[in-house]
């Protein structure tokens, strides 16, 4: 009884070191992995991966010490019936053998039904977690019962695949009992002939029914552990098919930590497309120079490709052609445009020798579908510090215009927000947001909308105080509101992937081109 509280306690830790072990090395791997990996991957198939790490564990911990003992009852045993009858011995093993080979042949069969109650089952996963995050929208479009039914369909294959994967063990367990039920049929005459030969005393005879019924747990135990083996195996490449992806900074590859951040980033003939086949190019041939320490503003039609081009500047994806690269200006007492340090090469510095890491470290974001934490509103604003810098947090927050706001709730700023806290508005969403650039003290500011949802005197104030911010740093902006493009010391229009303009305001307004037919169709004309 001592033994069997022991032994718990000695799986309980092996068991939790195991998953702890493997768990936390594929999140870490998930965080190394680049953006474009989860842009594919649904969320039950990485969930359902995660889960099926238990059978690694259970293989591990339940059946590898059970077949050592196993083994060594089998060998005992064997022994015993050998010495008791050399051909009951042989038929024995031969009808083991047989057995573990019409195992063997349905191997190939339970990987295949495996793979698809994978399929089928991060598929449920995937469609329980939309049920539940889009019920809101489910009941604004009176999707309620279609979308159940898509539910109960996904649960009707989920039973077609129980069904397959019943019957295929069934019909395996059908043949092993016809072996076996053979095998103890054909042994128990033997035996009997052989004491009606005098060969086995009656009590031989006894014992050798006794051997072979402790002959047999031992084998069950063993085609126990094939099958658990495989389905480890199979579980273990599911997270080795992940583990394999390249990661998006190898670690054979040394990428700069520091460089000059008082430089100008160069797209030069920058091209992307989307992955998958068919898919047209999101940017075309880019050549744009975004000057240090002035703001840019990036304006065009819905699908032009904005954000686009800033998740190329943030190293989500990687251009297919092009580059992406860092210049420096001299300084220019001549007053002649784009005098860049020539020959150029030397003086420039390819985004993709960068860390990805250091890099988004110089990078303060506010992106349409940004992520609110289930959390404090100060580690929402301050995400990535352990220790808050408190008088930087209060400065973020007065900065994005969202102190008194804070301030007026019972916990201020450890108030919990997300999931689990108090809803918040879109407004005050993109507040927290704007803040949580702020705080990060960054070089290179993206804003992709970032005050679309402020009313305007906040968006008013908000601009007032960033403008100051902004001295200094390199300032990207997606917007479609005039009132934050206008100030921009340079404005780019892109269109269907392309820049079409490039000027400030005024500029362009007397161009008259495309910027002043945005200007006056979609940018509240306020001039
Ligand atoms: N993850 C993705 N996979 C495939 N195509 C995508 C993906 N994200 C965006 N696209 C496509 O790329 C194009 C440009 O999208 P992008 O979000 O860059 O446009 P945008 O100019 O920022 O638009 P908006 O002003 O509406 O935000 C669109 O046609 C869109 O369908």
């Amino acid at each position: 009884m001592r033994l069997v509280f022991l032994r718990s306690w000695i799986l309980l830790h092996i068991s939790t070191r195991l998953n702890l072990t493997i768990l936390s090395e594929f999140l870490s791997k998930l965080m190394r992995l680049p953006v474009s990996f989860f842009d594919v991957k649904q969320f039950g198939d990485i969930m359902q991966r995660i889960g099926d790490h238990r059978r690694i564990e259970s293989f591990l911990t339940g059946q590898t010490l059970s077949v050592v003992f196993s083994l060594f009852n089998l060998v005992v045993f064997g022994f015993v019936l050998a010495y008791y009858h050399l051909s009951i011995f042989a038929v024995a093993v031969g009808a083991s053998v047989l057995y573990a080979v019409w195992v063997i042949l349905f191997l190939k069969q339970r990987r295949k039904m495996d793979t698809k109650r994978f399929d089928v089952s991060s598929a449920n996963q995937s469609q329980l977690v939309q049920l539940i995050q889009g019920m809101q929208d489910i009941k604004l479009s009176g999707a309620e019962t279609s979308k159940r039914w898509e539910w109960e369909r996904t649960q009707a294959r989920l039973f077609k695949w129980s069904i397959k994967s019943l019957s295929l063990s069934q019909f395996q367990q059908a043949g092993a009992l016809l072996i076996n039920q053979s095998k103890n049929i054909f042994i128990t005459f033997l035996a009997a002939k052989a004491v009606v030969d005098g060969q086995l005393t009656l009590g031989g005879m006894m014992s050798v029914q006794y051997i072979l019924g402790q002959f047999n747990a031992p084998i069950e135990q063993m085609i126990g552990f094939l099958q658990s083996w495989q389905d480890a195996q199979i579980s273990l490449e599911r997270l080795n098919e992940v583990h394999g992806l390249a990661d998006e900074e190898p670690a054979n590859e040394i990428r700069r930590k520091e460089w000059n951040n008082q430089q100008d980033i160069h797209l030069t003939k920058v091209t992307y497309t989307y992955p998958g086949a068919g898919n047209e190019p999101v940017l075309k041939n880019i050549n744009l120079t975004i000057p240090h320490g002035q703001t840019t503003a990036i304006v065009g039609t819905s699908g032009s490709g904005k954000t686009t081009l800033l998740k190329l500047l943030l190293r989500f994806y990687e251009p297919q052609s092009g580059s992406i690269s860092l210049k420096k200006q001299l300084v220019n007492p001549l007053g002649v445009e784009n005098l860049y340090l020539l020959p150029g090469k030397a003086s420039e510095l390819n985004l993709k020798y960068i860390s990805h890491k250091a890099w988004r470290q110089q990078c303060g974001v506010v992106m349409q579908e940004g992520f609110i934490f289930s959390d404090t509103i100060a580690r929402n604003i301050a995400v990535a510090d352990e220790i808050i810098d408190q008088e930087r947090l209060y400065q973020a927050a007065h900065l994005a215009n969202i102190h008194e706001f804070i301030e007026s709730l019972p916990l201020g700023y450890y108030t919990k927000i997300g999931a689990e806290g108090n809803g918040i508005s879109q407004g005050q969403k993109q507040r927290i947001l704007i803040a949580r650039s702020v705080y990060k003290n960054p070089q290179l500011l993206l804003f992709d909308e970032a005050t679309n949802a402020l009313d305007a005197n906040n968006e008013a104030v908000i601009i007032r105080n960033l403008e100051e911010f902004f001295q200094g740093r390199t300032v990207v902006v997606v917007a479609h509101r005039l009132s934050t493009v206008k100030h921009a010391d340079q404005i780019v229009v892109m269109e269907k992937g392309e820049v079409v303009e490039v000027g400030t305001h005024a500029e362009l307004v007397f161009a008259k081109g495309k910027y002043f037919k945005l200007v006056s169709n979609q940018l509240e004309l306020a001039v």
